[in-house]
């Protein structure tokens, strides 16, 4: 019988004014953007967490530290295909993920296919298994005031 293995995953980041921004591999046209070592996309960073913690391989920080040049400015799609190499390594396949972005503004969901298919083409997995939420914080707290944005995901991955 497959072993199947669940994981989350958890990240925030700072916007910042005239920064660019980067959502699951897309470039979103808006006024602020993610602050980070790398290109600060925290759905990938949470999709990425979420992986790792599945198979017990740590977090994202142990494996590309944010004092590491090698990960500055670095797209997060490629750290996805390396936390998915982490994955295959131990035999690990993705089952599904399931990911909820904390966004004020700008809206997402005109922008959730292109993600999925930047996810899908990363991690090698059908976009039928990736399944992508928004939600705003209805004005409220630091989310509310555009100061950062949050995601959070979860996988199943299994081992035949
Ligand atoms: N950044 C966001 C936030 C929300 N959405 C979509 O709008 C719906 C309503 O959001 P509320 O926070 O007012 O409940 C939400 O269910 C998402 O479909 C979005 O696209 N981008
Ligand atoms: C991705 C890494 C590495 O470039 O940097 P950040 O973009 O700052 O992201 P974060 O989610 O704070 O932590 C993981 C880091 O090690």
């Amino acid at each position: 019988m497959a072993k199947i293995k669940v994981g989350f995953g958890f990240d925030v980041h700072q916007l910042k004014a005239q920064h660019p921004f980067i959502l699951g591999g897309v470039h979103l046209e808006h006024t602020s953007g993610a602050y980070g070592h790398s290109d600060a996309d925290v759905l990938l960073h949470a999709i990425c967490d979420a992986l790792l913690g599945a198979a017990n391989l740590r977090d994202i920080g142990f494996h590309f530290s944010n004092t590491d040049n090698r990960w500055k400015g670095i797209s997060s799609l490629v750290l996805l295909q390396h936390v998915v190499a982490l994955l295959a390594d131990k035999s690990w396949v993705i089952g599904n993920i399931d990911a909820m972005v904390c966004l004020e503004a700008p809206k997402i969901n005109p922008h959730i296919p292109a993600m999925k298919t930047h996810i899908a083409k990363a991690a090698g997995i059908s976009e039928e298994d990736i399944s992508i939420k928004a939600t705003t914080n209805e004005q409220m707290g630091f989310i509310g005031r555009e100061e950062g944005v949050v995601a959070y995901a979860v996988c199943l991955i299994e081992r035949p």
